[in-house]
């Protein structure tokens, strides 16, 4: 790994347990666990914790992943599922890009529909983004630095679909693959089909591309697609960047096959950065 690298990994675990060290406490019973890389190091804070009488003994994690249960299941926390504790306390999950709003890209991974139920499910989510890069110069002008070397980066930091270019997760049945990236293919950056139900645009188009750009996401090390712990497939819909993140969740989310889409819009409370520089931001709404 080059030191870059390391240096990226250390911050996105030193913000990881950050995460864990400010919302986790006694107070807590039911705690929700992420999915990806990220959240292992949160989760090693928690085990620490639980080691140490700083979290209950007998807290619940609900897994948002055959990963999570995985690491859960090892660590001798109980392990339940969402349907025994439909109220989670917190839920700590990483994230594959955050706006300054905290609207988020979630689904690298696959996992979007069970970490989105059990992020709803919770009184407060809290995203670790390890990848800082969109967020920086937005992070370092709120407390004032730096603002003029980074306010090229600024404008950039704005929307989702500007560093996370693989485009939005969207978990669809196989029966209705097609017919989904076919409808999604039509959706334009000018509709809002919403409109006459009183959603209200802020007048500008909901993202930049005029046709999105729609595939499949094959797998690795298997032939074929890539299959979720939900026995579903995952388009990944890039539509540049994305100007009204609510909009297209709900314009996504309203074609018949769509599962669930890895777009977060107004989930997140607090969001935690590890920057490129070592160092940890926070961020609320
Ligand atoms: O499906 C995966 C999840 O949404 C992950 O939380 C997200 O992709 C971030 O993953 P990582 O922590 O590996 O960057």
């Amino acid at each position: 790994m080059s030191s870059k690298a390391q240096i990226i990994e250390h911050s996105k675990r030193e913000a990881a347990r950050a995460a864990v060290d400010k919302n986790v406490n006694l107070d807590v019973k039911v705690f929700g666990v992420g999915s990806g890389s990220t959240i292992v190091y949160a989760f090693e804070r928690l085990v620490e914790m639980h080691q140490q009488g700083l979290v209950r003994k007998d807290l619940i994690c609900i897994p948002t992943s055959y990963q999570a249960r995985t690491l859960i299941q090892k660590s001798g926390i109980r392990c339940a599922d969402l349907d025994e504790f439909p109220n989670v306390d917190v839920t700590i999950d990483g994230g594959d890009e955050v706006d300054h709003n905290l609207n988020a890209i979630k689904g690298g991974g696959a996992a979007h529909m069970r970490e989105k139920a059990v992020a709803k499910a919770s009184a407060k989510m809290v995203i670790v983004a390890g990848k800082i890069i969109p967020f920086v110069s937005f992070l370092f002008h709120e407390i004032n630095m730096y603002r003029l070397c980074f306010t090229d980066f600024r404008k950039n930091s704005e929307f989702l679909g500007t560093q996370w270019t693989n485009g939005v997760p969207v978990e669809v049945i196989p029966f209705a693959s097609e017919v989904v990236l076919q409808a999604i293919l039509k959706l334009s950056p000018k509709s809002n089909p919403f409109s006459k139900f009183g959603v209200q645009t802020d007048g500008k188009d909901m993202f930049e591309f005029d046709v999105p750009k729609v595939e499949m996401r094959a797998a690795v090390k298997k032939a074929g697609p890539v299959v979720t712990d939900n026995g579903n497939l995952i388009l990944d819909a890039n539509f540049g960047k994305i100007y009204n993140p609510q909009l297209l969740e709900l314009c996504l989310k309203q074609i018949t096959g769509v599962v669930e889409v890895g777009l977060f819009s107004g989930v997140a409370k607090e969001a935690w950065f590890g920057n490129e520089d070592g160092t940890v931001s926070v961020k609320h709404v």
